[in-house]
């Protein structure tokens, strides 16, 4: 029998199915691995929005990380959604205790409908405790405006970006261009090596949970024993079908279609 690959995410729960915890699952299963979860968060939210959320305290995700990693320990580790510091410091402290491997961390910070999903004085924690223990980091283009401290507007401006926030965060750094307003092209930063990945936009309105779905995908194929480059790669391949297979659920930006390949 094949040894089966364990993927863990520490994320917040989407009660709607699309974002979050349940997408991570989704996709990691879609990778036929096994999905682990540490829940930082509630949220009641769908796919018109998000109208409340009930964080999980720091010891209960403490807890949580203790019982799966003095089990059974990840392959890889996917981050998500994390609402306040004590959380994020609760967060570090574990990944490094256990010496977890393989992180992709998406600093989620406001859903895509608007919704603020992180306390906005808990972003120097994550740029200085959290992030810096990543593989990869997966900023969509807000978020990576809030790392670099200027406007986004152009690919060469990604590039500026990418290197300013390097300096800061130590890490390979992808920035998503889901809200490019012509390509959907993302950029990786590793290390001073640039790729673009280069993606056509495609005209779907459903997309909600894109950024867990993509960072989910990559940290199953890190765990899989894929590069770095051939993770992403693979990963926007998935997230590239998901779209495709137009799923239109929900009044609002729907969530994507994870059975288009099973
Ligand atoms: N309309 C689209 N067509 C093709 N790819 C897309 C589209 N929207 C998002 N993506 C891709 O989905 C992934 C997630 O990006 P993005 O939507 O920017 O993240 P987030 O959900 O964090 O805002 C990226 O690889 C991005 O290029
Ligand atoms: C619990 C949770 N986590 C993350 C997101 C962001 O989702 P997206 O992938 O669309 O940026 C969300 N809406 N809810």
């Amino acid at each position: 029998m094949n040894e089966m690959k364990k993927v863990l995410t520490i994320a917040g729960s989407d009660c709607s199915g699309g974002a979050g915890i349940q997408a991570d699952i989704k996709t990691i299963t879609a990778h036929k691995m096994y999905a682990m979860s540490a829940i930082t968060a509630l949220t009641a939210q769908n796919t018109t929005g998000v109208c409340g959320i009930l964080d999980a305290g720091a010891d209960f995700v403490g807890r949580q990380l203790d019982c799966i990693f003095q089990d059974i320990y990840p392959d890889a580790v996917k981050i998500g959604m994390v609402a306040n510091k004590e959380i994020i410091e609760m967060i570090a402290h574990k990944l490094v205790e256990y010496k977890a491997k393989n992180i992709v961390a998406d600093p989620v910070m406001v859903s895509t409908a608007g919704s603020r999903l992180m306390e906005e004085d808990a972003a120097n924690t994550l740029i200085e405790k959290l992030l810096p223990l990543a593989t990869v980091i997966t900023p969509n283009l807000a978020e990576a405006e809030v790392l670099c401290g200027f406007a986004i507007k152009t690919k060469e401006d990604c590039i500026k970006a990418a290197q300013t926030i390097s300096q800061k965060i130590p890490t390979a750094i992808l920035i998503k261009g889901g809200h490019l307003e012509d390509t959907a092209d993302d950029l990786l930063w590793d290390h001073g090596e640039i790729h673009w990945f280069e993606g056509k936009r495609i005209d779907n309105p459903n997309t909600h949970g894109t950024g867990c779905t993509l960072s989910s995908a990559i940290a199953s194929n890190l765990a899989a024993g894929h590069d770095l480059v051939t993770s992403i790669k693979n990963a926007k391949d998935y997230i590239t079908g998901a779209l495709k297979a137009n799923l239109d659920l929900g009044k609002g930006s729907g969530p994507l279609n994870h059975m288009y390949n099973l």
